[in-house]
C-alpha cells in the first residue's frame, strides 16, 4: 500500500507544538517578528503571502507585509530592507519571489542581514548549509526534510535523485540530503537520459515546473516520491510535476499536490522565524 505523505496534517501537528513555544517566548518578553516584502501584484504571490500571515497569526508570530508597486526601484527596495535589518522587533525578513525584471534578485537577497534571512537565500547561509554548519535553510527543502522525518523515512545511504536545480529548491535540498548522508544525484533540463537516473532513485524529488512530467516508467518500484511542482494542466486543474495517478501505485510513499510540500513550506518558514527569534531571548541577536 502506498503511503500518502500528508503535508497539511504534518504541518498542522508541527504548528501546534510551535504555538506552545511561541507562548512561552511571549511570556519571557519576546514575540517573534516576521516581515514580508511583496513587490507587484502577482496573484499567486499574494495568496502565498496571505497564507504565511494566516499561519503566523494562528501561532502568535507578529507578521506584516510591506507591499511595494511593481515599478519600485531597486534602490527603494534596498532602503526598505536596510530599515528592517535595523528594526529590533523584526527577527525574520523575506522578499517574496519572483521579483519584477528591473530588480536584481541577487542584489536584494544579498542585502538582507544573514541573521534575519529567514528564507536562507543569502550567500552566507547558503555557504553554511553546504559546509554543514547551523544556519537558516530555504523553507521548501527544510519542509521536505521535516516531512520525511515525520514519516520516519530513512535517508542515510539511500540514492536520492533531484530533478531541478533551482536556488529555492533543488540546490539547497541537495545539500540537506548530503548532510543527512544520502547519495545525491542532481539532474536538470540538460541531463541526458533523465529516466535512467530517476529509475535509480530510492528517494525521488521533482521540482521542474513541468506538469506531470514524471511518469510510471521513470520511477523505481517502492520509491519515495516527493513532488514540489505546482502547475496547471490543460484542463486548468492544479497538478504537480509527477503524474500522480500513474506513479502513486508504484511508489511506497508519495506527496499529493496540493496538500504535500506546499503546506510544509509555510510550516518551515514559521519554525525558522521562531528559531531566529530565540537568539533575541538568548541575547545574541544583532
Ligand atoms: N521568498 C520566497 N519566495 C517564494 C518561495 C519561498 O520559499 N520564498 N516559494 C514559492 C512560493 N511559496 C512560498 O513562498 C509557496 C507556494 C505554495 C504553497 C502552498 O501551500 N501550495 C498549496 C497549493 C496552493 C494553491 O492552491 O494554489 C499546496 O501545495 O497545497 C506555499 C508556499 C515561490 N516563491
Amino acid at each position: 500500500m502506498t503511503t500518502i505523505l500528508d503535508g497539511k496534517k504534518t504541518a498542522d501537528a508541527l504548528m501546534t507544538a510551535l504555538t506552545e513555544t511561541v507562548t512561552e517566548m511571549k511570556a519571557r518578553g519576546v514575540t517573534p517578528g516576521l516581515a514580508v516584502i511583496l513587490v507587484g501584484e502577482d496573484p499567486a504571490s499574494a495568496i502565498y503571502v496571505r497564507n504565511k500571515h494566516r499561519r503566523a497569526d494562528k501561532i502568535g508570530i507578529r507578521s506584516f507585509t510591506i507591499a511595494m508597486p511593481a515599478t519600485v526601484s531597486e534602490a527603494d527596495l534596498l532602503a526598505k530592507i536596510a530599515e528592517l535589518n535595523d528594526d529590533p522587533d523584526v527577527d525574520g525578513i523575506l522578499v517574496q519571489l519572483p521579483l519584477p525584471a528591473q530588480i536584481s534578485e541577487a542584489a536584494v537577497l544579498n542585502a538582507i542581514a544573514p541573521e534575519k534571512d529567514v528564507d536562507g537565500f543569502h550567500p552566507v547561509n547558503v555557504g553554511r548549509l553546504w559546509t554543514n554548519e547551523p544556519g537558516v535553510v530555504a523553507s521548501t527543502p527544510f519542509g521536505i526534510m521535516q516531512l520525511l522525518k515525520a514519516y520516519q523515512i530513512p535517508v542515510a545511504g539511500k540514492n536520492a535523485v533531484i530533478v531541478g536545480r533551482s536556488n529555492i529548491v533543488g540546490r539547497p535540498l541537495a545539500a540537506l540530503l548530503l548532510n543527512a548522508s544520502a547519495t545525491v544525484t542532481m539532474t536538470h533540463s540538460q541531463t541526458a537520459d533523465l529516466a535512467a537516473h530517476t529509475r535509480q532513485a530510492d528517494l525521488l524529488f521533482v521540482a521542474t515546473g513541468r506538469p506531470e512530467m514524471i511518469t510510471e516508467d521513470m520511477v523505481k518500484a517502492g520509491a519515495v516520491v516527493v513532488d514540489v511542482g505546482m502547475d496547471r494542466n490543460a484542463a486548468g486543474k492544479l497538478v504537480g510535476d509527477v503524474n500522480f495517478a500513474e506513479v502513486a501505485p508504484r511508489a511506497s510513499a508519495i506527496t499529493p499536490v496540493p496538500g504535500g510540500v506546499g503546506p510544509m513550506t509555510i510550516a518551515a518558514l514559521m519554525m525558522q522565524t521562531v528559531e531566529l527569534a530565540k537568539r533575541r531571548l538568548n541575547g545574541s541577536a544583532k
